[in-house]
């Protein structure tokens, strides 16, 4: 994996990092290198994640995935950090995509179509919750465990359950003796998609957990004093410094599809890590080539308030374009679209200098578990360094708490300080709906 700074340096765009800031701030990583570091050895809570790839045990995990290993699908029940990792290495790796698929919201209707469209005999369900206790994984599992009944199918021969040493879930797994996984002590969810939590459906679907381990050694061994030594903390102390300097959206744009997902991890990632004390970049989520036709006008010509972070991979597999029959489209003649989408990517990562915009590149050599698994590894690495730079708790999320507080206030219809600000926050309704 190698990563580019160049188009984010001053000499290129405004925002801008000075070289001349960049060495000072390095100075400021090999202090908090250190600091994580010695967080590491001590297995300190948040630190120690970046310990997963040395301390998940893959071995394990496959056995307690083999009394399902025959399904040809899985879903996963959980939310955020308990499904977003297994989310992102299936899209990444499965053979097929869309055997894993997750439930990780309560919208009705889509899980009433999610369920009725699978075939639950050959489906495994992978339930995930730290806390073992949120709202939406419990409710989803029950409206899940109630499918698996309808049909016929005993639920507790398909499943595996990933969770913490309490709660209602561990009570559930314990009370039917269900195949159970720990999830990784003083881990945040956000960064254990190289643990159990993260690493149950691609076992399942024969995705090379072991692979993606190794590629989280092969990031974690890439960790210096230096960020000109390491590519992870290049990224890291450069999304710092334009935050400092402006860029407060990291918009991220993985040039492969089956990365999109990644996207989506990224942003729980940055967002609950480091949107603390009034400070964070907002990570935005694009797609290349699709969005040049969508968001790239606002991020060439909006506010100078963005970076775009750039992911690809090197190697792609290829499909040629057809001889075209008009010569209008002649350029296009002897090539495939891998060519086509690799000429968009530079393209598009000039273009954002071209006109004084910061870009930053993530490249990997291929779509392979080893590659995905430093990808990953390398981002929680960032995102740590950022946290020290930046001075936040970057393991914690308690910004989240009052919205859960709320929620279960109205649904046991209770009058509490979070129901009192429901009831009375600012409303000025425009146009009509029906009411119900
Ligand atoms: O694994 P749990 O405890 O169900 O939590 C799911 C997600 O909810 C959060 O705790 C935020 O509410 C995330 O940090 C976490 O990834």
């Amino acid at each position: 994996m190698h990563v580019d700074i160049g188009a984010a340096l001053a000499s290129a765009a405004d925002p801008g990092v000075e070289r001349v800031t960049l060495d000072e701030l390095d100075e400021r990583v090999a202090a908090a290198h250190d600091r994580i570091e010695q967080g590491r050895n001590d297995d300190e809570f948040g630190y120690t994640s970046l310990n997963l790839p040395e301390t998940t045990d893959a071995e394990a995990i496959r056995d307690a995935v083999a009394p399902v290993a025959d399904a040809e699908s899985v879903i996963t029940v959980g939310i955020g950090g308990s499904a977003l990792g297994a989310k992102t290495i299936t899209e990444a790796l499965a053979e097929d995509p869309s055997s894993h698929v997750v439930l990780d919201n309560v919208d009705p209707e889509h899980v009433r179509r999610t369920l009725d469209r699978l075939s639950l005999a050959d489906t495994a369900i992978n339930v995930v919750s730290r806390s073992g206790t949120t709202a939406e994984t419990l409710a989803n599992f029950l409206v899940v465990r109630e499918a698996y009944e309808d049909r016929g199918v005993d639920w507790t021969e398909r499943i595996v359950v990933t969770t913490g040493e309490s709660g209602p879930l561990r009570a559930l797994a314990d009370q039917h003796d269900l195949p159970t996984l720990p999830v990784p002590e003083g881990v945040p969810g956000r960064f254990s998609a190289l643990s159990a939590v993260g690493l149950v459906p691609p076992a399942i679907l024969d995705i090379d957990i072991e692979g993606l381990l190794a590629g989280g050694q092969q990031a974690a061994g890439d960790l210096a004093p230096s960020l000109y030594d390491s590519p992870a903390y290049a990224y890291g102390a450069m999304a710092y410094a334009l935050e400092e300097a402006g860029a407060t959206v990291n918009a991220v744009m993985p040039y492969a599809e089956r990365l999109e997902s990644f996207g989506e991890w990224f942003a729980q990632l940055w967002a609950e890590s480091l949107g603390k004390d009034g400070r964070g970049q907002t990570p935005a989520r694009a797609l290349g080539a699709t969005d040049q036709h969508s968001q790239l006008q606002l991020y060439r010509a909006g506010h100078r308030d963005k970076v775009v972070t750039f992911v690809r991979p090197r190697e792609r597999t290829d499909v040629a374009i057809p001889d075209p029959d008009h010569e209008d489209l002649s350029y296009l003649a002897g090539t495939d679209l891998g060519g086509l989408i690799d000429a968009e990517y530079e393209a598009t990562v000039a273009s954002l200098p071209a006109t004084d915009r910061p870009a930053l590149e993530v490249e990997i050599d291929r779509l392979d578990a080893e590659s995905v698994g430093e990808l990953l590894y390398a981002m929680e690495a960032a995102c740590v360094l950022v946290g020290e730079l930046a001075d936040v708790e970057t393991f914690t999320q308690p910004a989240v708490e009052w919205g859960k507080n709320a929620t279960r206030a109205l649904i046991r219809g209770e009058d509490t300080d979070e129901t009192a600000v429901i009831e009375e926050r600012e409303r000025l309704r425009i146009g009509e709906t029906e009411s119900i």
